[in-house]
C-alpha cells in the first residue's frame, strides 16, 4: 500500500548540482557514487505494524502442519535438544557453529536448548510457566551460552548483535539464583543508561516474575526531594533497576542500601563506562560492598579499552564474543547513500516518500535542535510523523514510545537517546539523517531494526563533510556481512584525534529548513 505517495513534495535529487561532490567518492575509473543512491524503499505488500515476528522456530510444528514427516523431525530435534556433548571438542564444534568465541577461564558448557537449560537447572514453576508463555523456542547463540554461564555465577562481559535476546540471558538466571524473597534489601541490581531501557528491562522482568513474590523496584522516576530514609522499605524489594544517575543521587543522600546486592549487571556496559557516567557507575560499585558479588556485563559493542577497563573492575571475568566484534546484526540490510550537501538529505527523503516506503520509520539525528526542525519540516510535509528527545516530558516519552510500539505513529525522529537498547520490534528502516559520530553509535542506530530474527533496512546519508569518517562504517557493513565496494575499502579512515574530536562534539550542520516561515505561519493557520 502506498500511503505516502500522495504525501510527496515530488523534489528530486540533483545530481547535477552534486556532479562535484560525487566524483569525490567515484573510483578514478569511474565507480558508483553510493552505494544504493537512490535506495529502493517500496513497501512490502502490507503494512505489518509489529505483528508478531515469525517464530525462530515454529512452537509445534507437528501441530502446525499436519505433517508426519515434519513431526518425525521435530521429534528427532527435541532428542536431539537433550544429548549431552561428548567432551570438549563436540563443545567447542557446537560453539564454532554458533561463533561463540570467548576469553579466559571457560568451564561452564553451552547448552543445545531452553529444555536442556530447565533441565539442567530447575527453576520455580510459576517462572517456567511464564517463560513459555514467551514462546521462544530456541535460544539465540548469546543465550547458549551466556544463559548456564550466568546461571554459574561467574563473572563475564557480553558481546552479542542488537537484538539477539541479551535481556533475557541476565534476567532469567537472575530470577533462579535469587531462588526465595528475602526481605534483606535488594539482592540484584540492574543499571542502564535511558529510563526507556530501564522500563523495558522491568517489563520483562514483571512478566517473568508473575505468580512469584519477588518485588521489583523500577527506580526511574522523578527524584525524590522531600524522602526520608527508603531503608524500611526498600527491604521488601529484591531487585532494582534503575539509570546511573538517579541510583546515584540515592547513594549519596543515603536513601538506599546496596550492600546486599550479590548479582549487579550493567546493560549498554560500553557506554555506562565511558566518561559521563563513570563517576556514577564508580559510586555504584562502591556501594555494592557484598563479598559474593557478582558483575556481568553487556553490549552489542565493547571496544577494547572498555574491555580492559571493564576487567579491571571484575573477578577473573571471561569474556563472551558472538560473532564479528563490534558488528553490526546480520539480518540488516545496511546502505550508505551520498547526499551532497546537508540539504540533499531532504530531497533525499522526499524522494523516498514519493517513492512509497514501508513504516514505521526511525530517523536519526544528531541533536535535540535537528530532530526539532526535522519534525517541522515532515509535519508540514503531511506525514504521521513524532519526536523523542530528552527535552520532552517523560509523558512525553512514554506516550510517543507507546503510540510508536502500537503503529500509530509511523515515522519517529529520534536523538541518540533512542539508538540503544529499545526493542521496537516492527521497524522495518532506520535513517541515519545525521552521520553517527561512532562507529558503536551506528551499530546501535541500525540495530533498532532487524530485531529477533526479522529482516530490516538501514539507510545512512552522508555528505561531502561525513566522508573522512565513511571508513570505520563501511568496515562494519562488511564484517556484518554487507557489500562494499572495493574503492570504499580503500578510502583512509580518520584519524585517532578527528575521531575523538567527533565523539565529543556533533559536527556543525547547516539547518533543516527547507520552507520559508512565512509559508509555515501560513500552512499553520490553514490546519
Ligand atoms: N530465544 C528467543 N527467541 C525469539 N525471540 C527472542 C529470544 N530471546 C529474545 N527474543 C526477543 O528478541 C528481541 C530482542 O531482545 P533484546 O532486547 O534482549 O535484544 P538485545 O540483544 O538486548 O538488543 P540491544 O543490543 O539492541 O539491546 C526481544 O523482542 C525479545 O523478546
Amino acid at each position: 500500500m502506498d500511503f505516502f505517495k500522495a504525501l510527496g513534495s515530488g523534489i528530486k535529487f540533483d545530481r547535477k548540482k552534486f556532479q562535484r561532490d560525487i566524483q569525490l567518492f567515484e573510483k578514478p575509473t569511474g565507480g558508483p557514487a553510493s552505494l544504493n543512491a537512490g535506495a529502493n524503499c517500496e513497501p512490502g505488500a502490507e503494512l505489518d505494524f509489529f505483528a508478531e515476528a515469525k517464530p525462530v522456530a515454529k512452537a509445534n510444528p507437528a501441530e502446525e502442519t499436519n505433517d508426519g514427516d515434519d513431526a518425525a523431525k521435530s521429534e528427532e530435534e527435541e532428542a536431539d535438544a537433550l544429548e549431552p556433548f561428548h567432551g570438549p571438542s563436540e563443545v567447542q564444534a557446537f560453539r564454532d557453529q554458533h561463533r561463540i568465541a570467548y576469553y579466559g577461564e571457560l568451564s561452564v558448557e553451552p547448552v543445545r536448548s531452553f529444555a536442556m537449560l530447565f533441565e539442567r537447572f530447575t527453576f520455580k514453576a510459576a517462572v517456567r510457566r511464564n517463560f513459555d508463555r514467551l514462546k521462544f523456542t530456541k535460544p539465540t547463540p548469546i543465550q547458549l551460552q551466556a544463559l548456564p554461564l550466568a546461571l554459574a555465577q561467574q563473572d563475564f562481559v557480553a558481546c552479542a548483535p542488537t537484538g539477539s535476546g541479551k535481556t533475557l540471558a541476565y534476567v532469567l538466571p537472575m530470577l533462579h539464583i535469587l531462588s526465595e524473597p528475602q526481605r534483606v534489601g535488594y539482592r540484584a541490581c540492574i543499571v542502564t543508561p535511558t529510563r526507556e531501557l530501564a522500563t523495558q528491562v522491568y517489563e520483562l522482568l514483571k512478566v517473568l516474575s508473575q505468580g512469584t513474590k519477588f518485588r521489583i523496584n523500577h527506580l526511574v522516576k522523578a527524584r525524590p526531594t522531600q524522602e526520608g530514609k527508603e531503608t524500611d522499605q526498600v527491604k521488601k524489594y529484591d531487585i532494582l533497576i534503575s539509570t546511573p544517575l538517579r541510583l546515584m543521587y540515592e547513594i549519596e543522600h543515603d536513601l538506599i542500601d546496596l550492600s546486599q546486592v550479590q548479582y549487579l549487571v550493567l546493560d549498554e556496559a560500553d557506554q555506562l563506562l565511558e566518561l559521563g557516567y563513570l563517576q556514577q557507575v564508580d559510586t555504584i560499585l562502591a556501594a555494592c560492598t557484598h563479598s559474593g558479588l557478582r558483575k556481568q556485563l553487556f553490549s552489542a559493542t565493547i571496544p577494547p579499552e572498555i574491555e580492559d577497563l571493564a576487567q579491571s573492575i571484575m573477578r577473573d571475568p571471561v569474556r563472551l564474543f558472538i560473532g564479528f566484534r563490534n558488528a553490526a546484526t546480520e539480518d540488516v540490510e545496511q546502505r550508505l547513500v551520498f547526499v551532497g550537501q546537508e540539504a540533499g538529505k531532504m530531497v533525499e527523503i522526499r524522494n523516498m516518500v514519493q517513492r512509497g516506503f514501508a513504516p514505521p520509520v526511525l530517523i536519526f539525528v544528531q541533536s535535540i535542535d535537528r530532530a526539532k526542525e526535522l519534525f517541522h519540516e515532515l509535519v508540514y510535509d503531511g506525514l504521521n510523523v513524532d519526536v523523542i528527545h530528552s527535552q520532552r516530558t517523560k509523558a512525553q516519552r512514554d506516550n510517543v514510545i507507546a503510540n510508536f510500539r502500537a503503529g500509530r505513529i509511523w515515522v519517529l525522529i529520534a536523538t541518540e537517546l533512542m539508538s540503544r537498547g529499545i526493542d521496537f520490534k516492527g521497524v522495518n528502516l532506520v535513517i541515519n539523517y545525521d552521520f553517527p559520530q561512532t562507529v558503536q553509535s551506528y551499530i546501535h542506530r541500525v540495530g533498532r531494526t532487524g530485531r529477533a530474527g526479522r529482516k530490516g533496512i538501514a539507510v545512512t546519508y552522508f555528505t561531502r563533510e561525513d566522508a573522512p569518517y565513511l571508513r570505520s562504517v563501511v568496515n562494519v557493513i562488511r564484517d556484518s556481512g554487507g557489500e562494499v565496494p572495493e574503492w570504499m575499502l580503500e578510502l583512509k579512515p580518520a584519524t585517532e584525534e578527528k575521531s575523538k574530536l567527533l565523539k565529543i562534539r556533533p559536527p556543525p550542520r547547516q539547518p533543516i529548513i527547507t520552507k520559508p516561515s512565512a509559508v509555515k505561519w501560513k500552512m499553520a493557520q490553514l490546519k
